[in-house]
């Protein structure tokens, strides 16, 4: 009879999952994703609308050929949930690629938090202008935590600004990290003069205006992540250098690119690479829709990085650090948990 798969609770990825081990195999999901040579399967992720409820159910598979890794992350994203209850909540399922079987399950929510915040981060390294003192985080959820906890890690900020759309929730991020944040009671304030900018809304008309943008400046752009959502403005879209995790998911699911019209530039794992310049000296904008790595990632269409490839290598990393052994595979790791 086949092992049953063994699972890994959020309290165990959330005390395994470290940013140091992460980041790296980020920057070589982003790579492998844009060689675009066939290694990595990765299709744009298939949402279902949940109209009646205000949601939608996120599926991200993704097969990478080197590390023979095989995964799937299941999202959920709703407008209304009860209180207390996050918007977002995922899964992760690992098979075994010779035969198919489900070999692990894993929460996705702690994934999806942290691959998210650790891509936008390798964006600003990449992207970042050369005075960096002051960072606006548009939004106070989950996404907005991440963000803070690893941008303040991985970068000199002197100040960090914050605005959402109740001063209440603004203020209870404030309360939630460790660290002086000023509240700001506008966007339109909290983005003037800030050298990165970050958006993390669940907003679906612009919260993000290009006047206010200083030029130079670096946006990571998270949210919107459905064709018809925006949260910049056109000005913004078309006078920013624009990079992706992955130009299929732009062209298919971030309304800002879409109904902009913006022309991109280039996919971040082109720049990592060094095929495509990193044009530090002009407004970047780097649109997120979590396909490459993520949703392999744990998020397998990923947006996988979004989506898929992103995925396993997160995966890789809780192993890791939980066995303290290098692992070629998320099977063999799972293999392994299953024994132990
Ligand atoms: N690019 C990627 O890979 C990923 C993107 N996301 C996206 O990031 C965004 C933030 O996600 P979480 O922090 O997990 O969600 P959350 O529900 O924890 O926080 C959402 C924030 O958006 C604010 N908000 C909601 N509606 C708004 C509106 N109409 N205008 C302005 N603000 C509004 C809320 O007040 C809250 O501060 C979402 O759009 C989510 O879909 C999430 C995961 C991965
Ligand atoms: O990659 C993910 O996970 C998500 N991306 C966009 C919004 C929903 C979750």
């Amino acid at each position: 009879m086949a092992d049953a798969p063994i699972f890994i609770g959020a309290a165990e990825v959330a005390d395994l999952l470290q940013y140091g081990a992460l980041l790296p195999v980020l920057e070589r999901a982003l790579v492998d994703f844009s060689k675009h040579d066939g290694m990595v399967v990765q299709p744009v992720r298939s949402t279902v609308p949940v109209d009646k409820h205000n949601g939608f159910l996120g599926v991200m598979p993704a097969y990478m050929t080197e590390s023979d890794t095989l995964a799937t992350k299941i999202v959920r994203f709703y407008h209304q949930t009860a209180f207390g209850t996050s918007s977002h909540q995922a899964t992760v399922l690992l098979f075994n690629p010779s035969d198919g079987s489900l070999r692990a399950i894993m929460d996705g929510t702690v994934i999806t938090e942290m691959r998210t915040a650790a891509v936008s981060a390798i964006a600003t390294k990449y992207l970042k202008p050369d005075r960096l003192e002051t960072l606006c985080i548009l939004g106070s959820g989950a996404q907005a935590i991440s963000h803070y906890n690893i941008f303040t890690q991985m970068f000199p900020f002197k100040q960090v600004r914050v605005w959402s759309r109740s001063r209440e929730s603004a203020e209870r991020f404030a309360g939630q990290v460790q660290g002086q944040v000023q509240v700001c009671t506008s966007a339109r304030e909290a983005v003037l003069g800030a050298d990165v900018v970050i958006t993390v809304t669940m907003a679906s008309e612009p919260v993000l205006f290009g006047e206010w943008v200083k030029p130079g400046a670096h946006v990571n752009a998270v949210g919107a992540c459905r064709p018809e959502w925006r949260e910049m403005d056109d000005a913004l879209m078309k006078n920013a250098v624009l990079y992706v995790d992955s130009k299929e998911a732009a062209l298919m699911e971030s309304g800002d690119v879409i109904l902009s019209g913006a022309d991109i530039f280039a996919e971040l794992g082109e720049v990592v690479k060094g095929t495509r310049p990193a044009l530090c000296e002009k407004t970047t904008l780097f649109k997120s829709l979590g396909k490459n790595k993520q949703e392999a990632y744990t998020m397998p269409s990923i947006q996988f990085c979004t989506a898929s490839c992103l995925f396993p290598f997160s995966t890789h990393c809780l192993i890791e650090s939980k066995q303290k052994l290098l692992w070629t595979s998320l099977i063999h790791l799972a293999h392994h948990f299953s024994r132990n």
